[in-house]
């Protein structure tokens, strides 16, 4: 079968199935040949399947996505076996845990086991499974093919529980023991030992640095090492690029803290063996080590081009873009792989539009102008995620918006 003859196929009208508004286009793999397959998946608004089934396969013509809907490379996204980490991030409300959500979906339905990821202090991952999730254990999400998990972490939780680690044996505890042991003026001299300081009145974004080195700490214990998806549903814009710059702010106070124990240890430890502390200080040690390192790879993480995609989601409005642009140009400062803009909630084509909807069209269409002349946003690969009738909510319509946006 002929590229052209495909498309123009695929083009004619065929069945259209009421309940996901889309037309649904079947086909014999066998007589698709490579370029057949390009060319039909590059024709605007054209899916492939979810479904992976031997002998037959269907396209998805949605009527409701946006025309020059661009792909967003899900085959590659799918094809490594090796462990891959997708964070979504985005000003507050656009849709962003509805996309990553998605996504989580699509990865699960495709044959990964896969992790769906909140340290949002919101938590909408419950409402968006429509599911509680909530807990911060692993609570198994019901309807997908493969094995699907979220995870929601509470930070103020996740801080709580490391500043009493730290506190009872170490942080200001240090500076506890050394005052009951008439030294404080060491630490006094030595100084900066701000962490209780630090955990008192949080910088913002701390907060989900900790749950995220939480998540981490998880990750490395064998329960988890069946995931080889992790989709993050990060915090709103500002909270996430804090968090960017925050793991090396830690690294460094933990670092001193580090290193000041390393000082004052030989100082103390006569003492310590008297009094019987010294186990107690170097499990507080191990422990501040432990997240010192969990901060590392976090960072790390976040700017590992194999493993890790950011990807921003938006939506079309100038506020939105020019935030979203703001987003793209501190990311890349960061060295934080980013390849991929989603514009959701555009408006689906209409043969009859109210005046109220064609104002908003041709809002839309000035903000999509706006991406592609922004420097920062148009050289990502722009995804358009319609505005849909039904709210994004439950298993199965996550799954009719994955197969929508992730191709
Ligand atoms: N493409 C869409 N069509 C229709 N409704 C949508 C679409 N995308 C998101 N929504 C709806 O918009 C609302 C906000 O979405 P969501 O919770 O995913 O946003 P968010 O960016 O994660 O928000 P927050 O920053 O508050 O966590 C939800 O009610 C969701 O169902």
């Amino acid at each position: 079968m002929a590229a052209n003859s495909v498309v123009s196929t695929i083009s004619s009208s065929v069945p259209r199935n009421s309940m996901t508004n889309s037309i649904l286009f079947s086909y014999s793999p066998t007589k698709l040949t490579p370029n057949v397959l390009r060319l039909a998946k590059g024709f605007p608004s054209l899916s492939f399947s979810a479904a992976r089934k031997p002998l037959r396969k269907s396209f998805r013509v949605n009527s409701v996505a946006a025309p020059e809907e661009a792909v967003s490379g899900f085959d590659e996204m799918v094809s490594s076996t090796r462990r891959k980490y997708y964070m979504l991030g985005g000003k507050g409300g656009v849709g962003k845990t509805s996309c990553a959500a998605s996504l989580a979906v699509k990865f699960a339905n495709n044959g990964h086991p896969t992790l769906m990821v909140s340290t949002d202090p919101a938590h909408s991952l419950s409402d968006s499974f429509a599911q509680d999730l909530t807990g911060g254990t692993l609570v198994p999400v019901e309807g997908p093919d493969y094995p699907l998990f979220a995870l929601e972490i509470n930070p103020e939780k996740a801080r709580e529980e490391f500043r009493n680690a730290t506190q009872k044996n170490g942080g200001s505890g240090v500076k506890d023991f050394m005052d009951g042991m008439g030294l404080g003026m060491i630490v006094e001299q030595l100084g900066e030992l701000k962490l209780g300081e630090l955990l008192d009145t949080p910088p913002p974004g701390l907060d989900e640095a900790i749950a995220i080195s939480k998540v981490m700490q998880f990750l490395e214990s064998q329960k988890y090492n069946m995931f080889t998806r992790i989709v993050f549903d990060t915090a709103p814009t500002g909270h996430t690029l804090r968090l960017l710059s925050l793991p090396d702010f830690l690294d460094a106070s933990i670092g001193k803290i580090l290193k000041l124990r390393q000082k004052i240890a030989s100082a103390t430890s006569a003492i310590k063996s008297v009094f019987g502390q010294e186990t107690t200080q170097q499990d507080a040690t191990d422990k501040l080590e432990k997240l010192r390192e969990r901060m590392v790879k976090v960072r790390e993480l976040f700017r590992d081009t194999d493993s890790t995609e950011f990807v921003i989601v938006t939506i079309p409005t100038v506020m939105a873009i020019s935030e979203s642009s703001r987003l793209s140009s501190s990311l890349k400062k960061e060295n934080v792989p980013v390849k991929k803009l989603i514009v959701n909630q555009m408006l689906p084509p209409s043969a009859s539009d109210c005046k109220f909807c064609a104002m908003k069209r041709k809002d839309q269409m000035r903000a999509l102008d706006m991406i592609q002349n922004d420097l920062e946003l148009s050289s990502l690969v722009m995804i358009q995620a319609p505005l849909v009738d039904v709210e994004i909510r439950g298993f199965p319509a996550l799954r009719f918006l994955g197969d929508i946006i992730w191709k």
